[in-house]
């Protein structure tokens, strides 16, 4: 597994004319199988992430995603990369969750109820059985996540993109949601403020006014961060 950032800058005009550096100048190789990326608000991270899966493209310089270029090929790359967004309303788009994986699953499984069954069995696995056809709307927001996760895992992603997974969560939730990312063989790379996750992860990059500005194993890093930010 291997994300390759090559002198990545990413700039945004403002309404005046002028430009905003979201990015300046990141070069990093993330080979990790858990990476965390943390920084104060507005830092970029986000940005940093969806670079990954082409959701954002670079100003200068250049994303690979296991070799190849993300701006060349951004559609092989989406199915490489799966992005879990904070808020799952943001990704969830059929009304139930037995739907909303179907969908996921409508590539490679032609056969309606075929496709029923595998995306009950996707939700069962997650524990999510008791909500099959129970609408969206009335999920708790951590069903809501873990159901968006499903629906992410069923097109089989190599890489996982989660921009801030346990933001919206209750500490019950969150908990469940880093066990269960824990157990996935996927390669992970999370921004987020919730440290407890970050201290899973092998590697933590900290984000400052677009500049990755410490880099290093979580039990180093992390405790330089809470220093940073007291
Ligand atoms: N398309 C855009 N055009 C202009 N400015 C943008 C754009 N996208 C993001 N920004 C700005 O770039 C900065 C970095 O945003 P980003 O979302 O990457 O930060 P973040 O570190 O994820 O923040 P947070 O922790 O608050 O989610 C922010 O100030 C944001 O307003």
């Amino acid at each position: 597994m291997s994300i390759t950032f090559n002198g990545v800058t990413v700039e945004a005009q403002r309404p005046d004319g002028t430009t905003r550096v979201l990015l300046a100048d990141v070069t990093a190789e993330l080979t990790e199988h858990r990476i965390a990326v943390v920084g104060p608000n507005g830092s970029g991270k986000s940005t940093l992430l969806k670079l990954i899966n082409g959701l954002m493209t670079p100003t200068r310089g250049s994303v690979l995603v296991q070799g190849i270029d993300v701006a060349s090929a951004p559609r092989r790359v989406r199915r490489t990369v799966g992005f879990i967004f904070t808020d799952p309303a943001a990704q969830l788009v059929m009304s139930t969750p037995v739907d909303d994986v179907g969908l996921s699953l409508r590539r490679t499984i032609k056969n309606r109820a075929e496709r029923r069954e595998r995306a009950a069995a996707l939700l069962a696995e997650r524990g999510l059985t008791h909500v099959l056809d129970q609408s969206i709307h009335d999920l708790s927001g951590g069903e809501r996540q873990l159901v968006s996760l499903t629906s992410v895992l069923a097109v089989d992603p190599e890489i996982i993109v989660a921009d801030e997974p346990t933001t919206l969560l209750d500490l019950r939730n969150r908990n469940l949601l880093r066990r269960t990312f824990a157990s996935l063989p996927q390669q992970m790379i999370i921004s987020t403020h919730d440290l407890e996750l970050a201290a899973t992860c092998e590697r933590v990059l900290v984000v400052e006014d677009g500049r990755i500005v410490d880099d290093g194993m979580a039990a180093t890093v992390l405790p330089r961060y809470r220093e940073r930010m007291a």
